[in-house]
């Protein structure tokens, strides 16, 4: 094991089963047909075993939003210059990025990191600077990052997650920014799954057809380097992702290790939460699946993840916004389950 990352397997927290039974028969006492609220049903009764609590809720919600660049832009793998992940940042803290909107329109608390954007003219106000390095090395031709830089990056989220427990959330949220991010996602889900870079290769940010098939093959050449099926999913990591998808594993390990609910966001974010559940299998318990990415490969994640997400409205966005999307969602379900009637209270006559 990797010197500082033996946290990894410490044990999940265990669901409380009498907490989601109790859920569960109150649904059924509710002022409804049994059932008639779907979904919305699971989602309050799986929060209650989640929480442990008669009174589940998503809410305080913190996003964790990490930044970081990858070497393998260079290859030409994304629509974007690298340069934007730095300025999608300063954008993000500044409060004109989609998640900021988001964020401020769901009173959500969100903490933002940069372990590594290649542009560095200093500090940017409301952003956590841990650099790791600048940027990953290039996956088509070296490893992403040494076992140090994943440590480090893997120790930030789990510092991040463990910052957000102890302040009282309730639910996490990751997002990341990191330009040709889908390329590594892409390379590490496809090393995971054992599957071909055609089997899950998207426009990302909206590569044309040729581009498309030019990120096949670096990703193609990245499998043929790194991908070998003897490697464990923590090799994997280290050598084909990034920095923010380390940091997530992280943070999705320990909030799981911690008991905190983790509302998982799209294709990006979906990697590495299939990342952390081949480490700790447990940990999927503690996730739950906000949308289906337009990405084509999230669709292959969510099957090996036995995943549903909630919602499929196109996006292929990232920064956490399709989770955070999804709140009001959550918070709806928490709302129904604790302010509806019983049937003996609104004297409701039952079958
Ligand atoms: C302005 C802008 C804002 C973004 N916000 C998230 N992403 C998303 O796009 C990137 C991944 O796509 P690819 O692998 O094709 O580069 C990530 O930063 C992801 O968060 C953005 C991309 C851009 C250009
Ligand atoms: O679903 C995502 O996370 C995604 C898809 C495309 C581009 N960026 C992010």
């Amino acid at each position: 094991m990797i010197e500082g990352l033996r946290w990894i397997s410490q044990p999940c927290l265990p669901i409380d089963a009498m907490a989601a039974d109790a859920a569960r028969r109150r649904q059924d006492q509710l002022t409804k047909p049994r059932g008639s609220l779907g979904r919305l049903e699971e989602i309050a009764i799986r929060l209650a075993g989640l929480q442990g609590t008669p009174t589940p809720s998503p809410d305080p919600v913190q996003i964790l939003l990490f930044a970081a660049d990858h070497g393998v832009a260079a290859e030409g793998v994304s629509a974007f210059p690298q340069t934007v992940t730095n300025q999608m940042v300063r954008n993000i803290a500044g409060g004109g990025a989609a998640i900021s909107v988001l964020a401020r329109a769901l009173d959500a608390r969100m903490e933002i990191t940069d372990l590594g954007t290649v542009e560095d003219p200093g500090p940017i106000p409301n952003v956590r600077s841990e650099r790791i390095g600048a940027g990953t090395g290039n996956i088509a031709r070296e490893p992403a990052m040494t076992d140090e830089q994943l440590a480090a990056a893997m120790n930030a989220g789990r510092a991040a997650t463990e910052r957000a427990v102890d302040s009282g959330a309730r639910l996490l949220i990751c997002g990341e920014m990191g330009i040709a991010n889908t390329t590594a996602a892409t390379a590490l889900a496809c090393a995971l799954l054992d599957l071909p870079a055609a089997a899950l290769v998207g426009p990302g940010t909206g590569l044309d057809e040729p581009g498309v098939v030019r990120k096949a093959e670096v990703i193609t050449k990245a499998l043929a380097i790194h991908g070998s099926s003897d490697r464990t999913p923590l090799d994997l990591l280290a050598r084909l992702s990034g920095f923010e998808l380390a940091a997530m594993v992280g943070a999705f390990i320990t909030a799981a290790q911690r008991g905190l609910p983790v509302l998982v966001d799209g294709f990006i974010v979906s990697a590495s939460a299939l990342a952390a559940v081949r480490m700790q299998p447990e940990v999927r318990d503690w996730l739950l699946f906000s949308h289906g990415s337009a990405e084509p490969g999230h669709r292959r994640i969510m099957a090996a993840l036995d995943a549903d997400p909630l919602l499929d409205l196109g996006l292929r966005l990232g920064e956490a916004s399709g989770a955070a999307v999804a709140v009001p969602l959550l918070r709806l379900a928490c709302a129904l389950h604790q302010q509806m009637a019983t049937f003996g209270e609104a004297g409701v006559s039952e079958v």
